[in-house]
């Protein structure tokens, strides 16, 4: 299989669908990540690099929406961008399924679909089948497997009307079947116009040649006294206040579990 990225050469003339200039998040005075500048293509799969806590998860929260940067600037298709206006625009695959447990799957896809809209020519019933659920749509999520949720997770993204992807380790819990699954839908994402910036400790590199790497470096462990009050949820201050989902991102849900 060609590396997805290759898909981005039909889209290089074209804007920039993602910019970050100068972009760094820092908790309590010590540097997350950044000081990043970045484009993302449409047409392009990115790779966001980096050991355990360096920070990719914070840096995909932070171009969802869901956490305000500390300095530097996110463009989206050339313009400047506020959070409240990025965030809607953006389809987040965070750790978190961010599924209504008590729910079934399609009702949480009709639920995504109903609060984001849905992606022309696709349904939450064809999303499932494109994940290989079908068959699946009634059952209640909280008797699915892991590997079965991550598939619900990902037809929300794939219902989406958006074209910018921000998955936060796609391949986690995924058998074979489904590395390869998230593989198809992220070059036929590509292929489409969209884009994605992805996280993985592995399963990329092992079936999908070489995409392009955001390197981010390691951040040290927090000294002795340093971190959030007591009670507080470290990082909080930096929670966007404009988000229209609150701590929520559009595609997340990341408290619903
Ligand atoms: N809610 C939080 N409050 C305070 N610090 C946090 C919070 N979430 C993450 N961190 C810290 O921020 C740093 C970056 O974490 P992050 O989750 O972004 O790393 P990561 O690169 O995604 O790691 P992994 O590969 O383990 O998923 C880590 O040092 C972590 O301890």
């Amino acid at each position: 299989m060609p590396p997805i990225s290759d898909a981005s050469r039909d889209f290089h003339d074209r804007p920039a669908l993602l910019e970050a200039r100068g972009l760094a998040f820092a908790r309590n005075d010590e540097p997350i990540f950044g000081p990043l500048d970045f484009a993302l293509h449409a047409g392009e799969v990115v790779l966001i690099e980096g050991d355990n806590g360096a920070g990719k998860s914070t840096l995909l929260r932070v171009l969802s929406g869901l956490l305000a940067p500390g300095s530097g600037e996110i463009r989206l298709r050339g313009e400047p961008l506020t959070l409240a206006r990025l965030s809607p625009q953006v389809a987040l695959l965070s750790h978190q399924s961010g599924l209504k447990h008590e729910l079934t799957a399609l009702e949480n896809l009709r639920f995504a679909a109903g609060l984001h809209g849905q992606r022309k020519g696709i349904s939450p019933a064809t999303a499932l089948a494109g994940v290989g659920l079908d068959g699946y749509g009634e059952v209640p999520t909280r008797q699915l497997s892991a590997g079965q949720k991550k598939r619900v997770a990902l037809a929300r993204v794939l219902l989406a009307p958006v074209a910018l992807w921000l998955l936060d380790e796609p391949y986690a819990n995924l058998d074979l079947d489904g590395i390869k699954l998230v593989n198809r839908l992220l070059e036929r994402h590509a292929n489409g116009g969209g884009a994605a910036l992805i996280t993985s400790h592995g399963a990329y590199a092992y079936t999908s040649g070489t995409p392009r790497r955001i390197p981010l470096s390691p951040s040290r462990p927090p000294r002795a006294g340093e971190g959030a009050p007591a009670g507080a949820e470290r990082g909080a201050s930096a929670r966007n206040p404009h988000h229209p989902f609150g701590e929520l991102p559009p595609h997340a849900g990341e408290a619903t579990e």
